[in-house]
């Protein structure tokens, strides 16, 4: 039994070198996104794996850095891959407003027999705060974070051991009580505005008020594109690599 994380891409929602933040999650020959950015179809093209090699895709929110390639992915599986659907995990909340808010204008076809969101994927509605098993070694839960006023917006746990934080204010209480105390996670991936205050994500700084022992478990992503200023500043804690494959414990 294997887990491996390969981030599609690491920066954040304007950046241009490094993608959006998204991840591919391969566990015993599951293939599995965390969030599907306008530039993660381009990543999975330079890895050569194509949407039909996609087994699920897993919602942390509806900014476009997150869902933006979700057209693309389903409209290739349609004309590309003999109506090949993919599975998509996410909540009620955001699959109320997914469709919606997000992908109606382009993907509405009802002349075709496209009206919804379930017309192009399998969607599977998932609990907030309940573990969701994906496949074989392979849970999936969602917690809801305070990114947005008012916008549904999630963190996820993996096998109840790797943190994701996807996009999240800091969060010291969820971070020492949650994700070490109760679940001890071996793995963080943090989200990680570089300067300037944390409005809506968590700052450097803040992460760097974290204890020394909690920062060595850290991985920061969605960074802005003058990361490499940053190098050596960032205490314990290390940059996410694009496209590393990382082995994880199960
Ligand atoms: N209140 C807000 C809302 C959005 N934004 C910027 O827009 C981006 C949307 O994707 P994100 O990754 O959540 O990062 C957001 C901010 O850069 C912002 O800076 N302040
Ligand atoms: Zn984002
Ligand atoms: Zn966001």
């Amino acid at each position: 039994m294997s887990l491996q994380i390969q981030m599609l891409g690491t920066g954040s929602a304007f950046a241009k070198t490094f993608y959006n933040t998204s991840a591919l999650i391969r566990s015993n020959e599951l293939n599995i996104l965390i969030d599907c950015g306008s530039t993660t179809p381009r990543s999975l093209n330079d890895i050569q794996i194509q949407p039909d090699q996609i087994d699920g895709i897993v919602i942390s929110h509806i900014h476009a850095d997150h869902v933006g390639g979700l057209e693309e992915m389903a409209f290739r599986l349609l004309y590309e891959s003999n109506q090949k659907k993919t599975k998509l995990y996410l909540t009620k909340a955001i699959a109320n407003v997914l469709w919606e808010n997000t992908l109606k204008g382009g993907m509405y076809n009802p002349e075709d027999g496209y009206h919804s969101l379930e017309d192009y994927f399998d969607v599977i509605v998932i609990e907030e705060q309940v573990p969701v098993v994906i496949g074989p070694g392979l849970a999936i839960e969602l917690v809801p974070t305070l990114h947005i006023p008012r916008k549904p917006s999630y963190s996820l746990f993996i096998n109840d051991r790797i943190f994701y934080s996807a996009d999240t204010r800091f969060s010291e209480e969820l971070l020492l009580h949650e994700v070490i105390d109760k679940r001890n996670c071996h793995t963080i991936f943090h989200d990680c505005q570089l300067s300037g205050q944390g409005f809506i994500h968590a700052t450097l700084e803040e992460l760097l008020t974290l204890p020394e022992h909690i920062q060595q478990r850290v991985y920061l992503m969605h960074y802005a594109d003058n990361m490499s200023d940053f190098i050596g500043k960032t205490g314990r804690m290390q940059f996410v690599v694009q496209h590393e494959i990382m082995d994880l414990p199960e």
